[in-house]
């Protein structure tokens, strides 16, 4: 069948909105009389235009208020019409749509109606033209789609017939079986759109929420079914008023709207087998867990989070052959971390994002397939030599999904050196896997992620959330598949509050009370959670004294329903836009904690200043964090970086030399200052193996310049003298620009650097 959109539904001038629509493989589109009255070209150098683009005008609307009218005001809109038919000659477009009347003089009187209708068809035909007469949901006397169609019946005009529009039908809830009634070939058009589940005024809901096919809760596969039963064989069009896609860039709008027909024909395909024109996709897998989540990583986030991730009780088990990649796994849970050049903007560093998602599937080929049917871009990857050719495309948010197996042949772990050392037995209590990843797409990208993650992996669509925050509103939606759950969260404010799209990895655990200590006694920075939560929480719910003490003392926090409990917490974010949660599921409960995560954003939202001063004030009270600040300052002048550096260091004893990845820190390994080897000795002694001394052991150098041989070397006192006086600058220095940092952004930008002092 054909495709179309109306040109409303995309932003930018008509000439955009026709090389978007076009290069997203639509064959024709709804014109819209707002875009030809204010487009510069005359109706022939458009329809030339849009010829040349492949493109068909499938439609011309809508015409207002034509029906039912006193005479005199009839003759007014016989004169109107006339004008647009003849427009519509020069187009080369044969139909228009007229929507039932909504002005003060329309009568209500269904003969009077189509004896009117039936004057104009008789025009239309004489320009070539055809009526497709539409029932709007806030039509005056005609809002019901049977109702237009009983007076496009008593018409009896072959040029009049009835568009249908999901969107009015759905949303006032009409029941479709009155579809089956109209003859194939008196629907003359189809307009699809999508809404969410809400409730407000017809028209205000149509003007503004409409979003595409699977976006939303309507019905739109048994809907369309039931046209296309009828013997429909015109274009599939896609109607949407939308204040997203009114801003947001065409050729993403378009390739989204496209994406939601080839599933919505997909869907209706099988339901209306006889219909070969219809898409048929490669099966969806329905992922059952992932294989790994990868995050990006620069040198220096790159120790925050083995820092964190080795504290949290992962261990380190290999690299990548040839890429600066690591494996990081507990239980069945893998994070890599993947190293990139430093950003060179300032702000931009510290972050630490989510950039590949490794679904677990058998299929992972026809997976490919599917996506690259529902017009995924394959993504871009450099080979080395005997790497696997993983199938991987990008979401519309920049995540990119490897579809992959972690066992049996051509597994993705094929590609990595797995340690030797890394078969210790696991922990008890510890993380047993994923249990969901939390994006943060642009705001604009919002629908159209929720639909490519939908429909690329069969996720269904769970209910929005609206998380109230301190400067905002927060929209969050999940998906689901089995125990593979993906969760969208949206700041739907603008200003420069920070933090912002903040990312998270959630990680199930048998004992979450176990897990806590755990994570407590191994100096996890975790998110303090405020005592009047607690206090809510022992006036609404049965949980014992004794429990309720335990989950206060480790900032646990805690949802549940009639079947099933969420117990939950939150370490503080690792760079400036991701932290971990560990959760623990029990009984039935499938959901997120919702109700908690206004607590958490508060949290996180909290103005910094005084935890940067405590955090330089603790820094200052080490002396191989002081050494090695002046260290890092000497070689670089970036602060973020220097930043970074310290909180992997002040994080102390973590990853055993044994568990370092062998692989080259290139830029870490210049900011070493050979003179330093005092500091550098006590940081051995005091750790017995930290950050510092896995670092140290992990550059390329020789046996002598690793942690053990260090000792050695000392500094003359002059030096030291020099050093101090510059380690008092330099600390000086790090408050301000802490205090500076957290002011602009709100953001504890060294996380690991405090992490007591938890109410
Ligand atoms: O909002 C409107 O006016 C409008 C116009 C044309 C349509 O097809 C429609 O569904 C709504
Ligand atoms: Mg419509």
């Amino acid at each position: 069948m054909r495709r179309s959109i109306a040109t409303v539904s995309l932003s930018g001038t008509l000439v955009e909105k026709l090389t978007a629509v076009a290069a997203a493989g639509f064959d024709g589109i709804e014109l819209f009389d707002n875009d030809l009255l204010t487009c510069p070209l005359g109706p022939e150098a458009i329809r030339d235009q849009a010829r040349d683009l492949g493109l068909s005008i499938d439609l011309y609307q809508p015409f207002r208020d034509a029906e039912a009218l006193p005479e005199k005001h009839f003759e007014r809109v016989m004169r109107r019409a006339a004008q647009k038919f003849g427009v519509m000659e020069r187009l080369g477009a044969t139909t228009l749509l007229v929507c039932s009347n909504v002005s003060g003089p329309t009568i209500d009187d269904d003969a009077l109606a189509a004896e009117q209708l039936h004057r104009l068809a008789d025009l239309a035909s004489e320009h070539g033209v055809r009526i497709a007469y539409e029932a709007l949901a806030w039509g005056r006397h005609v809002a019901d789609y049977r109702h237009s169609w009983r007076i496009v019946e008593m018409a009896g005009h072959p040029s009049l017939g009835v568009c249908l529009d999901s969107f009015h039908i759905l949303t006032r809830r009409d029941d479709p079986a009155g579809i089956a009634l109209i003859p194939g070939e008196k629907i003359f058009y189809l307009q699809l759109a999508d809404a969410p589940g809400v409730q407000m005024d017809p028209l205000f809901f149509s003007r503004h929420y409409r979003c595409f096919p699977g976006q939303g809760v309507l019905a739109l596969r048994e809907f369309t079914a039931a046209v296309l039963r009828t013997g429909y064989d015109g274009p599939l069009s896609l109607e949407v008023f939308n204040d997203v896609f009114r801003q947001a860039d065409p050729e993403h709008t378009a390739v989204d709207a496209m994406r939601s027909l080839i599933a919505l024909g997909d869907a209706v395909g099988r339901e209306v087998p006889g219909r070969p024109t219809l898409t048929a996709l490669p099966a969806v897998s329905e992922p059952e867990e992932f294989a790994f989540v990868e995050l990006t990583v620069d040198a220096f986030t790159e120790l925050s989070a083995r820092d964190l991730l080795g504290r949290m009780g992962f261990t380190y088990r290999g690299s990548h052959r040839t890429k600066p990649v690591q494996i990081w796994q507990q239980g069945r849970a893998r994070v890599v971390l993947t190293r990139a050049v430093p950003p060179a903007h300032r702000r931009e560093r510290d972050k630490v994002t989510v950039s590949v998602i490794g679904v677990e599937d058998v299929q992972a080929a026809r997976s490919a397939a599917r996506a690259q049917a529902l017009m995924a871009p394959r993504t871009a990857r450099a080979l080395n030599a005997g790497e696997l050719r993983l199938p991987a495309v990008d979401a519309p948010d920049g995540t990119v999904l490897y579809f992959c197996r972690s066992e049996g042949p051509e597994n993705w772990l094929t590609d990595f050196d797995i340690h030797p050392a890394s078969d210790a037995p696991p922990e008890e209590a510890g993380i047993d896997s994923v249990d969901h990843v939390a994006l943060s797409p642009d705001v604009d990208l919002f629908e159209e992620s929720l639909l490519f993650y939908r429909s690329v992996l069969g996720l269904a669509l769970q209910p929005v959330e609206e998380i109230p925050e301190p400067h905002g509103l927060l929209r969050s939606r999940a998906l689901t598949s089995g125990g593979f759950r993906l969760v969208l969260n949206v700041p739907v404010f603008r200003g420069d509050h920070e933090p912002r799209g903040l990312q998270h990895i959630a990680f199930t655990c048998p004992d979450i009370f176990a897990l806590a200590a755990r994570f407590r006694a191994a100096g996890v920075p975790l998110l303090p959670i405020p005592a009047n939560y607690y206090e809510d929480l022992a006036a609404r719910t049965d949980l014992p004294a004794p429990v309720l003490t335990r989950m206060r003392d480790h900032g646990i926090l805690y949802d549940h329903t009639p079947t099933g409990a969420f117990f939950h917490l939150y370490t503080r974010t690792l760079g400036t836009t991701l932290f971990f949660e560990a959760v623990q599921r029990t009984g039935t409960y499938t959901a997120f904690g919702a109700p908690n995560a206004p607590i958490r954003r508060a949290m996180q939202s909290l103005p910094a200043v005084h935890g940067a001063v405590r955090c330089s004030l603790r820094r200052w009270a080490s002396l191989r964090t002081s050494a090695w600040t002046a260290c890092s300052f000497w070689s670089h002048s970036g602060f973020s970086v220097r930043r970074a550096s310290i909180s992997a260091v002040v994080s102390g004893p973590v990853i055993p030399p044994r568990a370092s990845p062998e692989i080259e820190i290139r830029s870490l390994a210049a900011a070493t200052c050979r003179g330093w080897g005092p500091s550098r000795r006590r940081s051995v002694s005091q750790a017995g193996g930290s950050a510092w001394s896995a670092f140290s052991s992990s550059r390329e150098t020789t046996p002598s310049w690793n942690c053990a041989g260090a000792a050695d070397s000392r500094m003359s006192s002059f030096l030291a003298a020099v050093a101090g006086f510059m380690v008092c600058g330099v600390f000086a220095l790090d408050v301000l620009m802490d205090i500076k940092g957290s002011q602009r952004e709100g953001a504890l930008r060294t996380p690991l650097g405090w992490d007591g002092d938890r109410r």
